[in-house]
């Protein structure tokens, strides 16, 4: 199975429910620095969520950031988005990589769970997901992971994304502990300043920047 790289490290926004000020409040977390977006509306309104999908793709292109799209497999594919987040609830990587091609990205959410993580990869995943790692504003009740599962899974060949509870003040000790993505709802869109906060967390990859420039 085929899964495909997507480039470096950083912040992974991800919004969270219909807000008017959608397509703004994520092009000021791109502006602030953020390298890949994920849309996540847990409503049924089909109509909608194309139509802001198709809107935040288009922004996301402008920026040369990758749109992945939440647990839709096929919202995916009808508006052209770059990949899809999996979790335990939603279709296999194999099907999503059937559906999507060989260069979408694909994410699994492995929880607190090594062994899942590595049937990801086995199975053509593009990245693992970790956590939540800290209480969550957004998820109050996700599952817990430890930090250490980032150490220990530092050799699966997959980036690793991070998430649950992250603020840029505890986001510097998971990055330390090697998490490629810092996977954030609430410290961005729920600032009162989303481009800084943003750039706060962009800021903890800058050593990167300043290696590969
Ligand atoms: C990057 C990233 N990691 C984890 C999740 C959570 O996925 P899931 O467990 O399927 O929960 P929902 O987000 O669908 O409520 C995610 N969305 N993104
Ligand atoms: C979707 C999801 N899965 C685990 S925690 C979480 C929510 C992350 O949001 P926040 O950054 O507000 O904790
Ligand atoms: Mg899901």
């Amino acid at each position: 199975m085929t899964s495909s790289p997507f480039p470096g490290r950083g912040l992974y926004v991800i919004t969270d429910g219909p807000r008017a000020d959608l397509a703004e409040t994520v092009e000021q977390a791109l502006i602030g620095g953020a390298r890949l977006v994920q849309y996540r509306d847990k409503t049924h309104e089909p109509m909608r969520r194309q139509k802001e999908a198709n809107t935040l793709l288009a922004l996301c292109r402008e920026y040369a950031v990758p749109l992945i799209v939440n647990d839709d497999i096929d919202l995916a594919r009808i508006i052209g988005a770059d990949g899809v987040h999996l979790g335990e609830a939603d279709d296999s990587v194999a099907n999503a990589r059937e559906v999507l091609g060989p260069n979408a990205i694909i994410g699994m959410s492995c929880y607190d769970s090594l062994e899942r993580a590595q049937e990801a990869a086995r199975q053509g995943a593009s990245y693992v997901a970790f956590g939540a790692f800290f209480a969550s504003p957004t998820k109050p009740l996700a599952r817990r992971a430890g930090i250490e599962l980032l150490r220990q899974s530092a050799t699966l060949g997959i980036p690793r994304v991070a998430i649950g509870g992250i603020t840029p003040d505890n986001g510097a000790l998971l990055v330390e502990a090697g998490a490629d993505y810092l996977a954030v709802i609430s410290a961005v869109f729920g600032a009162p300043d989303i481009r800084a906060a943003a750039h706060r967390f962009s800021q903890l990859y800058s050593f990167d920047r300043a290696v590969s420039s």
